[in-house]
């Protein structure tokens, strides 16, 4: 069994234990925030989606004890266009709670980053404060990933259609994708390698949709490649949980889009 196959078995539990919290509730969004794909696609610099990470099953603790809140407006005051939150527990040890405390401090766009497989887990991002919604394509059936990107957008809320290969980039058009986030870690193997994003993004350039390359960006250099690949976005967790200076890494990673003459 793969740590995916793993995760969707505890998301299972998990819905079970939301459907009796949500069952009827109509979710409100706490604030209105601007939309991703505007802010990004109107953007002239690299966007940045920083996220808030404790822990992963590939790095174990990254930063257990991080206060969400503190490392969340540290990424707002650096330039962050967009926040996400890990709300999984068991395997990230993150938590709605981190989320809603989030959604409190910061006017930027949110995602609530787990894996949602039932409507109910949209309805419950929504509620902690949520503007954005993950869904991975590996991780269900076309037909299901199709009603669950309309439920999201019936509430108003943003999906970062998650991809790994061709066969995905396929199912994020037949979806009819507007965002797509290209990850460069095979989250059966964890192996992780910019070149996904080289080779997926070719198949997916339109001039309306906005790619996302995330996962594995350290250097400046990394930003770079997946501009060229044609990305508007990078979500990077560990390289900014870890960094010394986050103003500075985020300096080091909005790069312009057009080239500056040196
Ligand atoms: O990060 C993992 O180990 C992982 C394992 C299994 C499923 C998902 C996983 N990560 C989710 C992500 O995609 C990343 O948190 C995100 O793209 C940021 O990656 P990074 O900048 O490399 O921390």
């Amino acid at each position: 069994m793969t740590i995916l196959d793993k995760i969707l078995q505890q998301k299972e539990l998990e819905v079970q234990e939301l459907k009796a919290i949500y069952s009827g509730l109509e979710a409100e969004p706490l604030k209105k925030r601007p939309s991703l794909y505007d802010q990004f696609m109107g953007s002239s610099n690299m966007n940045v989606i920083a996220e808030v990470k404790r822990a992963s099953p590939s790095k174990g603790m990254i930063n257990q004890d991080v206060d969400p809140v503190a490392q969340a407006k540290a990424y707002a005051t650096a330039g962050a266009g967009a926040i996400s939150v890990l709300t999984d527990r068991t395997f990230f040890k993150g938590s709605m709670a981190d989320l809603s405390a989030v959604a409190q401090a910061v006017e930027v766009p949110l995602l609530c980053k787990d894996f949602m497989i039932d409507e109910v887990q949209i309805d419950a991002a929504k509620e902690h404060g949520a503007s954005i919604i993950l869904l991975i394509a590996a991780a269900l059936p076309e037909a299901r990933l199709k009603e669950l990107y309309d439920y999201a957008e019936s509430q108003e809320l943003d999906v970062l259609f998650e991809v790994h290969n061709e066969e995905e980039a396929e199912t994020a058009l037949r979806v009819g994708a507007k965002i797509v986030g290209i990850n460069n870690r095979n989250l059966k193997t964890f192996e992780v390698d910019l070149a996904v994003t080289e080779r997926v993004a070719s198949l997916l350039q339109q001039t309306d949709r906005l790619l996302i390359s995330e996962s594995g960006m350290k250097i400046a250099e990394d930003v770079e490649r997946v501009r060229e690949a044609g990305a508007k976005g990078i979500l990077v967790g560990e390289t900014l949980m870890r960094a010394e200076d986050i103003q500075q890494t985020m300096n080091n990673f909005r790069i312009p889009f057009t080239k500056v003459a040196k």
